[in-house]
C-alpha cells in the first residue's frame, strides 16, 4: 500500500504542477506550434568565450539567468504540448521503437541555426562509413557500422573478413554449445561456464547484453573479471568452484597489453594450475592480430583466437567478436542484433532531422547541455533487465566526447557526463534530487512497452498489474520533472529483444558520433586515459625502488629500520615522501612490510623495514 499511495502522490504532484503551470503559461497557450522561444544557442559566440571576458560570478549570473529565462519558456499548454509532441515524435515501425524529445525545449529557431553544422556531421559519418581516416591522431578508419553490414566495408578484404570471422565464432560457439568442443576434465563432458576476462570496452558491452539478453538457463552462464581487484578475482573463481573445470575463459583486449586484463588472466592461470587444470585447453583470446596476447594464446595453443579489428574501437565494440561471442555461447540470438543495429543504422543515414533519430539525439545534447556539457545525461531504463545501459553508455559518451582538445587544436575541455542506474528504483534514491535541487541535468528515460512475456500478466489490484506501476512511475516521474523545468528524452521500445537491443547500441553509437561532429572533436581516440596509466605504471616503479631499499636493510646486522626521509632520499626520490608513505601503507596492510616503530597518524614518526622485524601493523 506504501507504493500505492507514493505513486498517487506523485501523479498528484505531476498534475498539479501541470495544472498551475498551464493557468499561468497562457502566452505559451495562445502559440501555435512550431513554438517560437527565443534560442538558447548563439550560433557565433562561443560560451567558452564569453565566460573567459567576464568574471567568474557575472558569468555564473549570467548562466542563470539565461537558464531561467529559457526553462520558464518549456511549453506547458497541454494541447500545444502535445502538438509538440506529435510533431517531433519519431517512429521506427518494424524495430518498435519510439523516440520522443518533445520534453526538450529546442526552438525552430535553434534548429535553424544548427542545421549547417549538421549537415557537417551528415557528411562525416557519410565519409567515416566509406572508410575516411576518422580518427586522425591514430590515423585509423572507423568501422564498426561494417560489422553489421559487411557490404558498407571499403574493400572486398575487409568484407571478407567481418563475414569470416562471424561464421567462425558462430561455428565455434555451436561447437562448444553442442560438446564437441569440449574441456578435458570436466565432469559435465562440455563447457558450463564462461569466465570474460577484459575492462572497459571489452567488458561493459557483454555485461550489458548479459543481462539485457541472456535467458534464465543459458547454455553456458558467464562471469566477469573486469578490475585488477585480487578479492573481486578470488570472489569470481570461488564462485565458479569445481565448475572452473567446465569454464572457458574468454580474454578480451584490444591492445592485448591492458595491465587490468594480464593480471586478471594471471590470477586466472593460477587458479587453473592450482586446480590441476590446464589453462590452454580453456582458453580463448579476442584481440587485434600480432598483439602479445595474441602471440601468447598463438604460442600456447589455446582453444580459438578471434580478431580484433583495428578500425573498431572498444567502446564500439559490442557487435564484434568481442560482443558476438559471449552471447552467442549464452545462446543470444547475434544475427538479430546485427539485424536490430543494420537497420537502425540505415534510418541514421538520412540527412533529415527529424526522421534521424541519433540526430534527433544528437540535437537535444547539444540544446540541453549548451554544446559544452553544462548538463549532465541522466540514464533511466524502467526494466531491471536494462539496468547496465547506463554504464555501457556511461564508457561511450563520455570516453568518446571526454576531450581537452578540437580538431583545430584549440582547448575545448568537452564532454557530457552520464550516470543513472534504473527506474523506478532510482525513484527512491536520487529522483528527489533532480526535481528539487541542483538543474545540472537532462534525463532520458528507456521504457519498454511489454512488461513480461504473454500469458503470464495478471492484476495485483482490480484492473492494475505490477507493469502499470512501473508504467505509472515513469511516466509520472516524467511529467513531475518537466513540471520543474527539467528537460527529458524518452525512447520507448516494444520489448527487450536482441533486435531492440542491437539497435539502441546503434542509435547511441551514431549520436555520439554525430554530437562529436557537431562539436568538432575527435570521438575515436582517448589520450587522456594514458595519464593516468603511465602515472600508475610511475608508482609501481616507485614502489619496486621502495621495496629494493627496504630488502638492503633488512639484510644488515641489526636489521635497519628507516624512517620514511630516509627510505625517500636512498630512492633518490626526496618529492615522492607522500607516495612511500602510502606505498608502505598498502604493503604493511598485506604483510609484505613492518611499522618497526611510531604511530600511523604521524607518518613522521614512523620506521619502517621488511620481515619479522618487531610487527606493529598499521591497523594494528
Ligand atoms: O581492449 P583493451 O585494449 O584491453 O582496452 C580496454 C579499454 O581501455 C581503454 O583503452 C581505456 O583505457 C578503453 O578505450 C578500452 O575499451
Amino acid at each position: 500500500m506504501a507504493a500505492l499511495s507514493n505513486l498517487h502522490s506523485a501523479a498528484a504532484v505531476a498534475a498539479t504542477s501541470l495544472n498551475t503551470n498551464s493557468s499561468s503559461s497562457s502566452l505559451a497557450s495562445t502559440q501555435h506550434h512550431p513554438i517560437t522561444l527565443r534560442p538558447r544557442y548563439q550560433p557565433d559566440r562561443s560560451p567558452r568565450l564569453a565566460i573567459r571576458t567576464t568574471t567568474a560570478k557575472s558569468a555564473s549570473r549570467d548562466a542563470a539567468a539565461a537558464e531561467t529565462s529559457r526553462t520558464a519558456r518549456l511549453e506547458k499548454d497541454p494541447a500545444a504540448l502535445w502538438r509538440r509532441y506529435v510533431d517531433w515524435l519519431y517512429r521506427h515501425r518494424e524495430l518498435g521503437l519510439w523516440l520522443d524529445v518533445s520534453r526538450i525545449g529546442f526552438t525552430d529557431e535553434f534548429v535553424e541555426e544548427m542545421r549547417p553544422r549538421f549537415e557537417k556531421a551528415f557528411r562525416h559519418m557519410e565519409e567515416l562509413e566509406r572508410g575516411a581516416i576518422a580518427n586522425p591522431d591514430e590515423g585509423r578508419m572507423v568501422g564498426h557500422y561494417w560489422l553489421r553490414n559487411s557490404k558498407l566495408a571499403p574493400s572486398e578484404g575487409l568484407r571478407k573478413e567481418i563475414d569470416r570471422t562471424l561464421d567462425s565464432l558462430c561455428r565455434f560457439a555451436d561447437d562448444v554449445i553442442t560438446g564437441k568442443i569440449k574441456p578435458p576434465a570436466s565432469p559435465e563432458g562440455r563447457f558450463t561456464q564462461i569466465l570474460s576476462v577484459g575492462i572497459g570496452g571489452s567488458a561493459l558491452g557483454p555485461q550489458f547484453v548479459a543481462e539485457a539478453l541472456a535467458p534464465v538457463n543459458p547454455p553456458l552462464k558467464i562471469r566477469f573479471v573486469d578490475n585488477t581487484d585480487p578479492a573481486g578475482i578470488d570472489h569470481q573463481i570461488a564462485q565458479l568452484g569445481p565448475e572452473l573445470a567446465s569454464t572457458l575463459v574468454i580474454v578480451i583486449s584490444k591492445s592485448g597489453g591492458t595491465p587490468e586484463t594480464r593480471n586478471g588472466l594471471l590470477e586466472v592461470q593460477k587458479a587453473f594450475r592450482e586446480a590441476g587444470l590446464d589453462f590452454t585447453k580453456q582458453g580463448v583470446a579476442i584481440t587485434q592480430e600480432g598483439s602479445l596476447l595474441d602471440k601468447t594464446a598463438k604460442l600456447e595453443g589455446w582453444v580459438a583466437r578471434f580478431p580484433m579489428f583495428d578500425w573498431v574501437g572498444g567502446r564500439t565494440s559490442e557487435m564484434s567478436a568481442v560482443g558476438l561471442l559471449p552471447a552467442a555461447l549464452q545462446g543470444i540470438n547475434i544475427r538479430e542484433m546485427l539485424a536490430g543495429a543494420a537497420l537502425m543504422d540505415e534510418v541514421n543515414r538520412t540527412t533529415e532531422l527529424k526522421n534521424n533519430p541519433a540526430a534527433l539525439l544528437a540535437l537535444c545534447w547539444y540544446w540541453a547541455s549548451g554544446g559544452v556539457g553544462s548538463k549532465d545525461m541522466v540514464v533511466l531504463p524502467y526494466k531491471d533487465s536494462l539496468l547496465l545501459f547506463s554504464r555501457y553508455l556511461q564508457q561511450l559518451v563520455m570516453e568518446s566526447l571526454g576531450k581537452e582538445f578540437d580538431l583545430d587544436g584549440k582547448r575545448v575541455n568537452q564532454g557530457l557526463a552520464v550516470y543513472g542506474n534504473k527506474g523506478s528504483t532510482d525513484q527512491h534514491a536520487y529522483i528527489q534530487q533532480l526535481r528539487e535541487g541542483v538543474h545540472n541535468f537532462f534525463a532520458t528515460f528507456i521504457e519498454v512497452l511489454r512488461d513480461r512475456p504473454a500469458g503470464h500478466d495478471w492484476e495485483l489490484e482490480p484492473g492494475v498489474t505490477c507493469g502499470d506501476y512501473l508504467f505509472g512511475m515513469l511516466q509520472g516521474t516524467r511529467a513531475a520533472l518537466y513540471a520543474n523545468d527539467r528537460e527529458s528524452i524518452t525512447v520507448t521500445v516494444q520489448e527487450v529483444t536482441p533486435r531492440s537491443v542491437g539497435a539502441l547500441i546503434a542509435l547511441y553509437e551514431r549520436a555520439v558520433g554525430i554530437y562529436a561532429s557537431l562539436v568538432n572533436i575527435n570521438a575515436y581516440h582517448q589520450p587522456g586515459v594514458e595519464a593516468g596509466k603511465k602515472a600508475a605504471g610511475d608508482v609501481l616503479a616507485l614502489q619496486k625502488r621502495v621495496l629494493a631499499v627496504l630488502k638492503e636493510a633488512s639484510c644488515k646486522q641489526p636489521i635497519e629500520q628507516l624512517t620514511l626521509n630516509e627510505v625517500a632520499e636512498r630512492c633518490h626520490a626526496p618529492d615522492e615522501i607522500e607516495m612511500i608513505y602510502k606505498i608502505v601503507t598498502h604493503m604493511a596492510a598485506n604483510e609484505r612490510a613492518s611499522i618497526a616503530e611510531g604511530d600511523s597518524a604521524s607518518p613522521g614518526s614512523l620506521r619502517v623495514c621488511l620481515g619479522e622485524c618487531n610487527v606493529d601493523n598499521l591497523y594494528g
